[in-house]
């Protein structure tokens, strides 16, 4: 169906100090959550909304399926899943596990159908079908949407949004998604995005769940327009703009011709 990725062991070694531990509990009071995206020189995860846009080269994203099989769960939003039709499983050669997906969509904006691609690779045993978060009270989700993520082995949560956007969107917080997922039996996370997911959880109040953070940077500027990765101003205490968020403990390492970039967000 899709072609396999080789990811060599010296490389993987390199990553090791900011992955969960390789062997997984039973029980966790939250997951270990890894935020890991791949942008442009301009923070660009791709060029516009709803625009799939490749900026990982063969050896970043090898690296990137990697990670997929060292997470029990992969978490991506609901614009990312209408965009990109993505498979969210670990295309590695010979993978010994596959993520489960986690799709974040508190309005019910997407509708499962055999065709999509994540719910094909399930049938087909080469990955999981989704668990997806959502605002909408169980009695109000449509018949069709329970039947076929259920067929799949996946299903819907009912998650209490706990604000609104400007637009009225409803936004969870943080502590209850991982929550959520630790009652699943899921102790790593790996957050790919989009830019909504990232900026929200990159806020000062969410630093001291992020445990380690992997970003891909390749060597091209989007230009004006992209969906880009640049979470909300933080103050302190007199009001003075500082810094949103920083890391320490940063590695970078050459793949091909990306940089990936590890470091730990500093805690507020
Ligand atoms: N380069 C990469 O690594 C990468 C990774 C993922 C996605 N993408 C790209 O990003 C684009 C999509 O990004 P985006 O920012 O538009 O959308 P997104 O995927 O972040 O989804 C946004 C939606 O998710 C929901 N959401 C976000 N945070 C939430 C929260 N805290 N609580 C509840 N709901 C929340 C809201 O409904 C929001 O409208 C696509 O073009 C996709 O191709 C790129
Ligand atoms: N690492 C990375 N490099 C990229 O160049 C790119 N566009 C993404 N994008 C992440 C986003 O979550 C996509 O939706 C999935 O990468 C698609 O998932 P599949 O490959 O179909 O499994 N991620």
């Amino acid at each position: 169906m899709s072609e396999a990725l080789e990811f060599a062991p010296s490389s993987a070694a390199l990553l090791e100090p900011y992955l969960p531990p390789a062997s997984s509990q039973s029980t966790v009071s939250k997951p270990f959550v890894t935020l890991t995206f791949a942008t442009s020189l301009d923070s660009s995860l791709s060029l516009a909304p709803g625009v799939r846009t490749r900026l990982s080269g063969p050896r970043s994203k090898a690296m990137t399926h990697y990670l997929r099989s060292r997470h029990s769960a992969i978490l991506i939003g609901i614009n990312t899943m209408l965009a990109d039709d993505p498979g969210l499983n670990c295309r590695i050669s010979g993978a010994s596990s596959q993520p489960r997906p986690i799709i974040i969509d508190p309005h019910l904006r997407w509708t499962p159908k055999r065709s999509d691609k994540v719910l094909q690779i399930s049938r087909d045993g080469q990955g999981l079908a989704p668990i997806v978060l959502t605002a909408v009270q169980a009695g109000k989700w449509p018949e069709n949407s329970v039947s076929v993520l259920t067929e799949h082995g996946g299903k819907l949560i009912h998650v209490e949004p706990k604000k609104a956007t400007s637009s009225g969107g409803s936004r969870f917080d943080w502590h209850d998604i991982l929550a959520v997922l630790s009652q699943e039996g899921l102790s790593s996370l790996m957050v790919e995005g989009g830019a909504q997911i990232i900026n929200s959880l990159l806020d000062s109040q969410y630093h001291s769940l992020v445990d380690s953070v992997i970003v891909t940077i390749a060597p091209t500027w989007l230009g004006e327009g992209g969906v880009v990765v640049s979470p909300a101003r933080a103050h302190d205490e007199q009001g003075v703009p500082i810094p949103a968020a920083r890391l320490s403990d940063v590695k970078w390492h050459p793949f091909g011709e990306d940089v990936v970039l590890c470091g730990r967000l500093d805690k507020k």
